[in-house]
């Protein structure tokens, strides 16, 4: 596969990027892009652990949450951000604040495009937004490279080029890659290293994320909610966490957690398709997460859900600080 150097804005050191010489460096790199564009499971990829929460619909990455790849010569803390969007809510304004706020803190933003779909009107608004960062240095990512033809790949690595071009955002790299294959993931991480400054690691090693806890249960209850919903509702759903206690009395070896943790949705009307047909549905969305849940803490887990209305969430400040934005 190919990377095209669209300048060489690379210090010299990163060809000896795991050599013995080259200083430590440690820093924040951040994943744009619009809706769907494959952040997330970009970020997975680097990290190697489930931390960012995937799916098939747009919009369902709330939280800024951090994934840290270790390496030996450097720590890369990366922040996931959910995808910039004309705002239609107030839910939609933080949203983007979020973003902005988050990209003017990063050392390095990674603004990703799909290989299989043609550069649009949303690509092009990013652009326009990264041109204005001046000095932070920008990776064009172009992502799902699997999907396409390697024709197809070209034309599109041209295509992120010319709209670098156009609307005067320089790209210290553009690099193709397959998250879900691997394929030039390794590279990217290579690439971005070199663009964060020296210095000793941030996080402990080992460390994998420093979002609490609680919030990243919430996040992966909230994807197993969305799964198979077909309509508006992913816009609808948010999940807060209330406790995690360890269940008093178990053996030492037999270790069981509480959680108690509410769904919100906006109306009555939607409880039905969360809840499902004699609590089908919420029973699968139960213990599709309760597993993932105990694959990222490591324990077993018993989860508690409800179901619970809060009326135009979205649009209500007192609300959407309750929960959590
Ligand atoms: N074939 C293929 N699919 C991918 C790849 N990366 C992501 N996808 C799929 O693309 C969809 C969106 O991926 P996400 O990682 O959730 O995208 P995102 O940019 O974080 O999306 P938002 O949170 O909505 O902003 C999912 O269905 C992924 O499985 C890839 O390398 N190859």
């Amino acid at each position: 596969m190919v990377v095209m150097n669209a300048s060489s804005a690379v210090p010299p050191e990163a060809a000896d990027a795991s050599g013995s010489g080259a200083p430590h460096r440690s820093g924040f790199a951040c994943f744009v892009g619009r809706p769907n564009a494959g952040k997330s499971t970009l970020t997975n990829a680097l990290v190697g652990t489930k931390v960012a929460i995937t799916s098939n619909r747009p919009q369902t990455t709330r939280h800024t949450v951090r994934g840290i790849v270790h390496r030996p010569d450097a720590q890369l803390v990366l922040v996931d951000t959910p995808g910039l969007h004309k705002p239609r809510t107030l839910l939609g304004e933080r949203l983007n604040d979020v973003v902005r706020t988050t990209w003017a803190e990063v050392d390095v933003i990674g603004f990703c495009l799909p290989a299989d779909q043609r550069i649009g009107p949303g690509d092009r608004f990013i652009a326009g937004e990264l041109a204005q960062l001046r000095r932070t240095p920008k990776i064009a990512v172009v992502t799902k490279t699997d999907l396409v033809t390697p024709d197809a790949l070209a034309e599109q690595l041209i295509a992120v080029e010319q709209l670098g071009k156009e609307l005067g955002v320089e790209w210290a790299e553009i690099v193709p890659v397959s998250a879900v294959r691997d394929e030039q993931v390794g590279l990217l991480a290579d690439l971005l290293v070199p663009l964060v400054p020296e210095g000793p690691p941030l996080y402990p090693d080992g460390d994998l994320t420093d979002e609490p806890e609680q919030v990243m249960v919430a996040e992966l209850i909230r994807e197993a909610a969305l799964e198979g919903v077909r309509d508006e509702l992913p816009h609808s759903i948010a999940v807060v966490v209330e406790e995690m206690l360890p269940r008093e009395g178990r053996p030492e070896d037999r270790p069981l957690l509480d959680i108690h943790a509410n769904v919100y949705i906006e109306r009555p009307s939607q409880k039905g398709i969360v809840i499902g047909p004699k609590g089908q549905r919420l029973k699968e969305v139960g213990s599709t997460s309760r597993k993932h849940i105990e694959a990222l803490l490591g324990t077993p887990v018993y989860l508690d859900l409800h179901v619970k209305v809060a009326k135009d969430w979205q649009r209500d400040p007192r609300q959407l600080r309750k929960l959590g934005f």
